[in-house]
């Protein structure tokens, strides 16, 4: 069994459950039956997704359709999970022999499916074993369920042969009693039942009064194409397939390339816009609600009603496709009034009474949800049950823009008075035409017109009455009664008490606010209120990472391309906002993000680190931004004075130096290297055994530290070390040989096995760490050559001049002159600190200097005298992290490993634990490190 931390971190790339995820997860484990009901975007489907792969039995999901299937398949496929689906669609014939064989994580299924395979595949797979049978989108299940299938009825014969299997129910939207039919249809038995919050807080509500025609379409189209221009997606949802023509066209007048889905659209054509869109390929989709329940995408920025939904759940489950990665998102809900009185039409064919109350309860909670003043969201979310205590969220139109209010006693008094003549028998629209002093047919066979208020209002037009009409139900002070698809009016109790204390001449006041209809703003249907989406999540970003945030995921769309998938399957846009603000320069901390799996390192890695090492470069941002920050979060804070970020790395080219002189970033004890190296002169074997240092370090770890200090962008001198290392142009040609052979720089064993011994790792990281910089080696070499002839004149000069200069000066790279007479006392290495590295995994890496012989004789004689001392540290080697880490339930802490093992260095540690977490072998929690 793995644990489930690791688990989600592997696959998923994530550090922390989201609340609930845990306590569901675990009662499935426990084979306990679930009913999950949690908001749009909330992270169900990883309460299924996680126990089959803790438990490493097959976990089965019913899902509604073919093309969500799809997505979930390939969405779980770039995470490195088997998944796969059965149904029609299924090209592979051998899915069905490997599914009974129990050789996926995830299985999904039609409802249909599921109940029409044989008993022999149930059997043979429960053999195998089943971690789960998932149901999701629950609520089709339901008759009272706004999506009912009827094949979702039968799932239940299931029951009897997935004997002991836990059956997990899953939706967004259940009401009560939707939630007590899924339970009663699935026969669940004593279920866990875990209700979330429906609150959505990315996303931002807004209504307004629409003035169908073209120039609110033009005005739509512009607006969208901004949202375009950044990247992010948008669905247009419209009621009808007319609507859904008409504002494709405008889109393709204004030369922006959209999608078009609709009920009649061929199963082809609706497949291809579908799958477009879901890549990124297409930025808008007009559609009908028929683009509906298979979307996965997570990525969508604002969801645009053109017409009101014939229910409160179609909006919240529409508008709720909107931002289910978590970044802020736009819901705007244009409306007629004629939408309201579309009733007749949604029950048409509907035989109960029953439904047909239901569905007009639902368009008159669509309608209230459209023309009330207050809170959106505390609207919606107590129309489904839940409790949300503050008055204002904050983000919604009635939230943020303050109405205007006024004394509306007198007309509220008209109203109400005119309901009340009318004895409670119409809609609004008779006392509105009753006050407004119409002469129609209806009204004077109901003899209305002899009422004294018939014509007392006719200075407001009818819409204003109306909307003053819907204040008043909502406040309260009129009632609406729904039967069959009739609506009628009357005044509720706080009516009565008003107009109880109300004479004609006099009313208590009733301060209501102003409406655009009754600001008379209705009619221009401007879509002025339009956000611009993109700014309040990209606050925390500079403009150049912005600009790298754009340019990654133009990048991952390239690489979906290329491995025919969808962005967002290979990693959210979440993910890579984190990864623009973290410019990740190793791949253990493009792992350490949140949201990154072991996949995408391992498959993607590479490429991703060489994008953003070149596109920081040219935006002039550094490497391991402020959020990467974390992965050293756990080491010494440098205390350095010069804290500066760095902002460019330039090579000069006549000196082949990087110009910063200083990093916020690297340890104390590198900075220490780099300063000894660069500005002391000192060559690599001093800074190892440098006498103020508490125990020598290895030559390689300095050597290592040089190459992170050019890395980060500090003034390096590359001809110095190139020399120093003993670098050719001949094995630099033979290093990049050998890097084509194997396709990768993922790890340098298989490299340096195709490599001539005396070509070392050194020399490959060099050049890796060179090419990173984006130094070329030609350069470095003429300098090299350069360098020798002068260095040849210099020697020639002195011989003749004073032959009695022999012993290397520290200035002078006296590695360079080992063999002969380096009389400096630095030079000693300790036999416990033979220059080896542990480097991806269990790889030792010997460092190459030149006079490396004389070295090792010297190191022989100190090892001599302390070798003892030593013997009984403790040395960190992957094999014994990884062991002593398995043995810590919670973890450890870097603290913890360096006190543990006490026989190497801090940094050798770090950069173990580093490797090891950018294998997955190791991942880290807050500053937990944990096996996987
Ligand atoms: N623990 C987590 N940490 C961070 N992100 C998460 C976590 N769990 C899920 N997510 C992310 O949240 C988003 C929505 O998750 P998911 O698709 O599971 O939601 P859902 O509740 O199933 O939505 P829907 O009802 O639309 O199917 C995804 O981008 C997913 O990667």
């Amino acid at each position: 069994m793995n644990s489930m931390s690791s688990v989600l971190k592997k696959y998923f790339g994530f550090s922390d459950f989201r609340p609930y995820q845990r306590e569901v997860i675990e009662e499935i484990i426990e084979k306990r039956d679930c009913l999950v009901v949690m908001a749009t975007g909330s992270g169900k489907s990883l309460c299924y997704q996680v126990p089959p792969l803790v438990v490493n039995k097959t976990g089965i999901v019913v899902s509604p359709l073919i093309s969500l299937m799809q997505d979930q398949v390939m969405t779980l496929k770039q995470r490195g999970i088997r998944a796969e689906y059965l149904g029609s669609a299924q090209k592979d014939s051998t899915v069905h022999s490997k599914a009974e064989r129990g050789q996926f994580d995830i299985l999904f299924m039609t409802p249909e499916k599921a109940c029409s395979v044989s008993t022999s595949f149930w059997s043979n797979l429960l053999k195998a074993g089943i971690s789960l049978f998932a149901v999701d989108e629950a609520h089709c299940i339901s008759e009272w369920g706004h999506d009912f299938r009827v094949e979702y009825k039968h799932l239940d014969n299931l029951r009897e042969v997935l004997v002991d299997v836990p059956f997990v129910g899953l939706t967004a939207t259940a009401t009560e009693k939707v939630r007590f039919d899924i339970i009663s249809s699935l026969k669940m038995n004593n279920p866990y039942v875990m209700v979330g919050s429906f609150d959505r807080p990315n996303l931002f509500y807004g209504v307004k009064l629409l003035n169908r025609g073209q120039p609110f379409i033009d005005e739509l189209v512009r607006e969208i194409s901004k949202e375009v221009a950044s990247g992010g997606s948008t669905i247009i949802y419209c009621t009808t397939i007319k609507d859904v023509e008409q504002i494709f066209k405008s889109f393709s007048e204004a030369g922006i390339e959209a999608g078009m889905y609709h009920g009649q659209m061929n199963g082809t054509a609706r497949e291809e816009s579908h799958r477009l869109f879901v890549r990124d390929e297409l930025q808008v989709m007009v559609a009908t609600v028929a683009f509906g329940m298979g979307i996965d995408k997570p990525n969508i920025r604002q969801v645009i009603h053109y017409g009101c939904p014939k229910s409160l759940e179609s909006y919240y489950q529409e508008s709720g496709r909107c931002g289910r990665d978590g970044i802020a998102s736009v819901c705007w809900l244009y409306y007629t009034r004629n939408d309201f009185a579309k009733g007749d039409f949604y029950c048409g064919d509907l035989k109960s009474e029953n439904q047909r109350k239901a569905v007009m309860e639902s368009l008159l909670a669509a309608e209230r949800y459209c023309v009330q003043t207050t809170c959106r969201r505390k609207f919606l979310l107590e129309y489904f049950g839940e409790r949300f205590s503050a008055d204002r969220c904050g983000n919604c139109d009635n939230c943020k823009v303050t109405k205007k209010e006024r004394d509306m006693s007198k007309e509220a008094f008209l109203l109400m008075a005119c309901i009340h003549s009318c004895r409670g028998k119409w809609g609004l629209n008779m006392p509105i035409d009753v006050l407004r002093g119409s002469r129609a047919r209806k009204i004077l066979e109901a003899q209305f017109d002899k009422l004294p208020l018939h014509g007392l209002g006719k200075s407001y037009p009818a819409n204003w009455w109306k909307a003053l009409g819907h204040q008043l139900i909502f406040q309260g002070y009129l009632k609406e009664t729904v039967s069959d698809v009739y609506r009628t009016l009357s005044v509720g109790s706080k009516g009565e008490q008003f107009l109880a204390s109300s004479r004609p001449d006099y009313q208590p006041p009733l301060v209501l606010p102003l409406t655009a209809e009754m600001h008379g703003e209705e009619d221009n249907g401007n879509t002025q209120e339009f956000k611009n989406l993109s700014t309040s999540e990209s606050e925390s970003f500079s403009e150049a990472e912005r600009h790298l945030y754009q340019l990654l995921l133009e990048e991952r769309l390239k690489l979906a391309r290329s491995v025919g998938t969808a962005p967002y399957a290979l990693c959210g846009d979440q993910t890579i906002r984190k990864i623009a603000l973290a410019r990740p320069s190793t791949k253990a901390r493009l792992a350490n993000i949140d949201g990154v799996n072991q996949h995408l390192v391992t498959k993607y890695g590479d490429h991703f680190l060489q994008v953003i090492q070149k596109l920081s470069r040219e935006l002039n941002l550094s490497l391991d931004g402020e959020s990467s920050l974390q992965t050293n979060e756990v080491r010494k804070v440098s205390s350095i004075a010069n804290k500066t970020k760095l902002t460019s790395v330039k090579l000069t080219s006549a000196k082949l130096t990087s110009t910063k002189l200083t990093s916020s970033r690297l340890t104390p004890a590198k900075l220490e290297a780099w300063k000894m190296w660069h500005e002391d002169g000192r060559s690599i074997q001093e800074i190892a055994n440098f006498p103020g240092r508490s125990a020598p370090i290895k030559e390689q770890t300095v050597a290592d530290y040089l190459l992170e200090a050019a890395q980060e962008g500090l003034a390096f001198d590359w001809v110095r070390f190139s020399e120093m290392i003993g670098l050719t142009v001949e094995i630099i040609s033979e290093i990049e040989g050998a890097i084509l052979k194997v396709g990768s720089t993922d790890k340098l064993k298989p490299i340096k096995n195709e490599l001539p011994e005396e070509i070392s790792y050194l020399h490959i990281k060099t050049y890796l760490s060179m090419r990173n910089c984006g130094i070329s080696f030609e350069t470095v070499q003429s300098e090299i050559h350069q360098t020798e002839e002068d260095d040849e004149r210099a020697h020639n000069a002195s011989n003749s001049s004073d032959p009695t200069l022999e012993t290397c000066h520290v200035e002078s790279h006296c590695e360079n002159d080992m063999s002969a007479k380096c009389s400096t006392e630095y030079c000693y290495l300790e036999i416990n600190e033979v220059p080896t590295l542990p480097v991806n995994g269990s790889e030792v890496h010997e460092l190459p200097l030149a006079g490396e012989g004389e070295f090792l004789n010297k190191r022989q004689k100190v090892s001599e005298t302390r070798g003892e001392a030593n013997s009984t540290k403790l040395k960190a080697t992957e094999s014994s992290v990884v062991e002593w880490l398995k043995n810590l339930n919670e973890g450890a802490t870097l603290s913890d490993a360096l006190e543990h093992f006490n026989g190497s260095s801090e940094d050798s540690v770090v950069e173990l634990l580093n490797c090891l977490e950018c294998d997955f072998s190791i991942y880290r929690k807050g500053n937990m490190y944990r096996v996987m």
